[in-house]
């Protein structure tokens, strides 16, 4: 259980890592959610609290997109079929591991307009696929009896640091580096990783006065 929990702390850093990256590539999202973050934390307060998450849907449609394209466990853990069972034709013996690919699942076109591109708007709709084990197209962490356990307290943990980075800074790419030129190359392994670590310069905002 100790092992998983440092997992489950790392799968959400994870997360948070690449929705920062895909944000700095594409100002105008980050201008939307810090927009919607801002507005929507009373005035003058520190911090965003977890009290203030209710009404930001944007702030959910960018992490729902981030595990759309990233999922952090890319072939979730591997399954092993009790019964033999057949999936779209395919026969699955008994007794067979199984491994499934949810990386290439929230890629693929079939599933998902402009499936490679970074679109947070196709979750806005509160009838969109979510990420709990129902639709097939989105499996960040698994369906059916061995679903990731830790789900509720993940993503609750990565929507108040996501909605405080959004909301506490202004965010600038280091030196000349240009949008476009952030690295997304990704690095697989049990977890998924950025090859290159994100940097990123903070500037502090003060909410003091507002
Ligand atoms: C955003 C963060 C997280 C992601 C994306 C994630 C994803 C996953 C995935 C894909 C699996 C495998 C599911 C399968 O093979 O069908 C899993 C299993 C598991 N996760 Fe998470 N997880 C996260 C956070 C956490 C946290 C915070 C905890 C604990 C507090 C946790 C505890 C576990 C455990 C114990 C299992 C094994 C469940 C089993 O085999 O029955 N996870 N997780």
């Amino acid at each position: 259980m100790q092992d998983m929990f440092v997992a489950g702390t790392d799968t959400s850093y994870v997360v948070l890592e690449f929705a920062m990256a895909e944000l700095m590539r594409k100002p105008h999202l980050m201008a939307k959610l810090q927009a919607e973050v801002r507005d929507k934390t009373p005035k003058g307060q520190p911090m965003v609290m977890e009290d203030d998450l209710g009404g930001m849907t944007y702030l959910k449609a960018v992490l729902k997109e981030t595990l759309r394209l990233h999922p952090p466990l890319p072939l979730l853990l591997p399954h092993f079929s009790v019964d033999k069972c057949v999936i779209n034709g395919y026969t699955v013996p008994a007794e067979t591991r199984v491994i499934i690919n949810v990386w290439a699942i929230g890629r693929d076109p079939g599933s998902w307009e402009d499936a490679e591109e970074f679109i947070p708007e196709r979750f806005e709709d509160a009838a969109s696929p979510d990420y709990k084990g129902r639709d097939f197209g989105i499996l960040p962490f698994g369906a059916g009896r061995r679903i990731c356990p830790g789900i509720n307290f993940g993503m609750a943990s990565v929507e108040i640091m996501m909605a405080n980075l959004a909301y506490c800074f202004d965010w600038e790419l280091p030196g000349r580096m240009q949008h476009k030129d952030l690295d997304m190359t990704e690095v697989f392994g049990m977890t998924i990783h950025r090859k290159e670590k994100l940097l990123l310069v903070p500037t502090t905002r003060d909410v003091s006065h507002e």
